[in-house]
This record gives structure tokens, C-alpha cells and sequence, in this order.
């Protein structure tokens, strides 16, 4: 651990930041105008996605999920002995806002505050724009440190945590051939891809790291064969995304052969909308057509292994240490490198982004 970076000082607050989600229908579109504002994303792929979140009486499972791990996280910091963290709630897209909670911990007193980004991801959707989030959230002038904790794709906890479910799967299936394991995590833009990442290093941050979190996980359960993919695309047909999407896969695996396939969403550490709605309906039903057996591995974020790296990486930074050099930490919604996870202006929309 550097000590480069110690001022000396604790950290009093933790805010747990993520996505959020809608809690009532009436929330449904609202909330998928804050989550597309500017982003060139088509109203008819707009009026499908309410029509997901319909489906689950428009309540995401995202808020109760991101909750459940909050209160996991509580009893175990209590736990190891620190019981001077009181955990705040955040979310980028909905209720309660990034910035109402940050408010409210100020009127609490706070001054130090360090974030956990419910993403493990670099890019602009899982790391840049929390950055954003935090430097929007910040009042005026003041005297606050809001200090965001790094990715965790490398960590080896959130590696094995993610391989012990899996394990779980394949240990779910009868005597015959052994289940194509298939990993996938959210599409997005290739240009978005192309500008994750530090540019020193050529970018593509969010797929490599994708890439070797999976490589890793299927090397810790012993599969020798597997394959990363992606979900829940959304912009504009013409431009290209990452590929192949998970239900074209599944098709393709079926012409090889294939008949069982374990579907882990790597991409993301709760079974929110986009694993219930797009890989338990939208997957199982194509896999089903097919004739395969399909299973989908739970989600990391609940279990205790990946609540206890939460807990790790709040203890290594919260008496003012850790390291402040590796990708994903950042002070005051200052981006880890100037040039980290850049957002990529879509193509029509060159100055309609501001919000
Ligand atoms: C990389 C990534 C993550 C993983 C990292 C992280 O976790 O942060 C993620 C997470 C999530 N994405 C989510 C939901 C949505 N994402 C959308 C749209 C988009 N996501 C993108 C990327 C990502 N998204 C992108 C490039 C877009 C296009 C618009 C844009 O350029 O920004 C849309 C709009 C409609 C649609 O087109 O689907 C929705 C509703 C939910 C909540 C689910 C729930 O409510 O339970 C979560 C956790
Ligand atoms: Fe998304």
C-alpha cells in the first residue's frame, strides 16, 4: 500500500453511489429521460425499455438490491470494529439523487466522505460519469473531500466471488455434456470502448478488463472453453456497439452444437433490470426456442466474499491511505488521467449533451 497520497486524516462517511432506478411506474420514464439525456438514444427503443420495467409493475429491483448490500456492508464494517461509518445512499438516475444525499450528509456534518461506485469497470458509463456525478453533487465552495474508490475488476476477491457462483451453476447440472460457459456484461459504444481507458495505453479499457476478469473466473472453475459477450444495446442501429449480443450467441453456440450454456453477468453486481428483464426473459426465452438448457448465475454483490471487499477497500483508504494512483480513484470528481474514459460525443449530437 503507497502512503504517498496520507494526509493524515480519516475519512468520516461512506456514500454508496450507483445507478438507480424507478420505484413506481409513474417514475419509469422520467427516469429513463435522466439516464438518456443527449445520448442519441432512438424513442422507440426508449418505449420498449418501459414496457421492461412494466413487466416488474415499474419497480426496479436495483434500489432494494443496492439497500440489502448497504445493510451487509454495515454489519460487517460493525464487524471488523468500525462502527464510525455511517453508509449514505446515491444514485446517478433516480431517487435519492447523488446530489440530495450529498447535501444531506453535509447538514450531517460531514467533510470526508469516500465513494463506492456500485461499477467495476472503467469507461465512461462506469467510471468517468460517477466522476461527473460526484463533481455535480459538490456544493459551490466548500470545504468537502468526496474521494472515489477505484475499480475493483482486478481484485481477486471480486474474481472469486463471481467464480464461486458459477461454480454453484455448473454444480446445478445432470450427468452429460459440460455447459458452454458464456460471460456477458453491458454493450456500449465501440468509440466508447475505444476511449476507455487511459490513452497511453491505447484504451479499451472497459472490454480488456472485461475480457481478463472472465478469463480469470473461468481459469479459477476450471473451463476451458468459454466466451465473452454483450447485452442490452440501445443506440441508434447505424452505429456500431460491442458485439456479439447474448441472444445472437445463443443461436450461434445452438449451430455448433451447443445444448447447455451457464450465462454469468459478469458485467454487473446485482440482479437488477437488466439481468431479469434481458437475460432471465429476453436470453432464456431464445435459449428455450432453442432447445438448450440455460442457466444464469446470480450476481457477486450480496454474497459475502464480494461484501467483504467492499469492506477491504474501504479499509484501505478510509484512515487517508491507499493508493491514489491506480485507475478509478479520484478526488472530487477529478478523473484518475485527463484523458481516462473521455466521453465520445454521438454522432447529431455534438452540443446537445448538457443536463
Ligand atoms: C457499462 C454500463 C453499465 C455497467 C456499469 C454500471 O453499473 O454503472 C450499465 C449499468 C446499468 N444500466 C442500467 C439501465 C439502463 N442503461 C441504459 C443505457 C445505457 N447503459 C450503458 C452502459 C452501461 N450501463 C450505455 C452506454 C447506455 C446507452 C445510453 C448512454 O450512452 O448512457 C438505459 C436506457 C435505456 C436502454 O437503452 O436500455 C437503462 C434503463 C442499469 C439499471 C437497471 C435497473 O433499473 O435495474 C444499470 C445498473
Ligand atoms: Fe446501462
Amino acid at each position: 500500500m503507497s502512503d504517498s497520497s496520507k494526509d493524515g486524516s480519516a475519512f468520516d462517511a461512506l456514500l454508496f453511489l450507483s445507478f438507480g432506478g424507478p420505484d413506481k411506474p409513474e417514475d419509469v420514464r422520467p427516469f429513463l429521460e435522466n439516464v438518456t439525456r443527449g445520448r442519441g438514444v432512438p424513442p422507440e427503443r426508449l418505449d420498449e425499455v418501459v414496457e421492461h420495467y412494466l413487466h416488474f409493475g415499474g419497480v426496479s429491483p436495483i434500489n432494494r438490491l443496492n439497500l440489502d448490500m448497504i445493510d451487509a456492508l454495515g454489519s460487517e464494517l460493525d464487524r471488523r470494529g468500525r462502527t464510525d461509518l455511517p453508509i449514505y445512499f446515491g444514485n446517478r438516475n433516480w431517487h435519492p439523487l447523488v446530489e440530495d444525499t450529498v447535501s444531506t450528509m453535509v447538514d450531517d456534518g460531514h467533510r470526508r466522505i469516500l465513494v463506492f461506485p456500485t461499477s467495476a469497470w472503467g469507461g465512461y458509463s462506469g467510471c468517468r460519469q460517477y466522476h461527473e456525478d460526484i463533481a455535480a453533487a459538490l456544493p459551490e465552495s466548500s470545504d468537502l473531500l468526496l474521494r472515489k474508490l477505484p475499480h475493483f475488476a482486478e481484485e481477486p476477491a471480486f474474481r472469486g466471488a463471481v467464480a464461486d457462483a458459477v461454480r454453484a451453476a455448473f454444480g446445478g447440472f445432470e450427468d452429460g455434456p459440460a455447459p458452454r460457459l458464456v460471460f456477458t456484461a453491458h454493450s456500449i459504444p465501440e468509440s466508447a470502448d475505444r476511449a476507455a481507458g487511459p490513452a497511453s495505453d491505447g484504451g479499451y479499457l472497459y472490454s480488456r478488463q472485461v475480457a481478463a476478469a472472465s478469463a480469470a473466473v473461468a481459469e479459477a472453475v476450471g473451463a476451458d472453453d468459454f466466451d465473452v459477450v454483450w447485452q442490452s444495446r440501445s443506440g441508434p442501429p447505424q452505429v456500431p456497439w460491442l458485439e456479439p449480443d447474448i441472444c445472437d450467441h445463443l443461436r450461434a453456440l445452438s449451430d455448433d452444437g451447443v445444448t447447455r450454456v451457464v450465462v454469468c453477468p459478469i458485467g454487473f453486481i446485482s440482479d437488477h433490470l437488466e439481468v431479469v428483464w434481458d437475460l432471465d426473459s429476453e436470453a432464456a426465452d431464445v435459449a428455450a426456442e432453442l432447445g438448450m438448457e440455460y442457466v444464469r448465475v446470480p450476481t457477486a454483490g450480496t454474497s459475502a466474499r464480494f461484501i467483504a471487499l467492499v469492506a477491504d477497500l474501504v479499509e484501505r483508504y478510509v484512515d487517508g491511505g491507499g493508493d491514489l494512483t491506480v485507475l478509478g480513484c479520484g478526488d472530487n470528481g477529478t478523473a484518475c488521467r485527463p484523458d481516462c474514459c473521455v466521453p465520445v460525443r454521438r454522432p447529431g449530437k455534438a452540443t446537445a449533451d448538457s443536463r
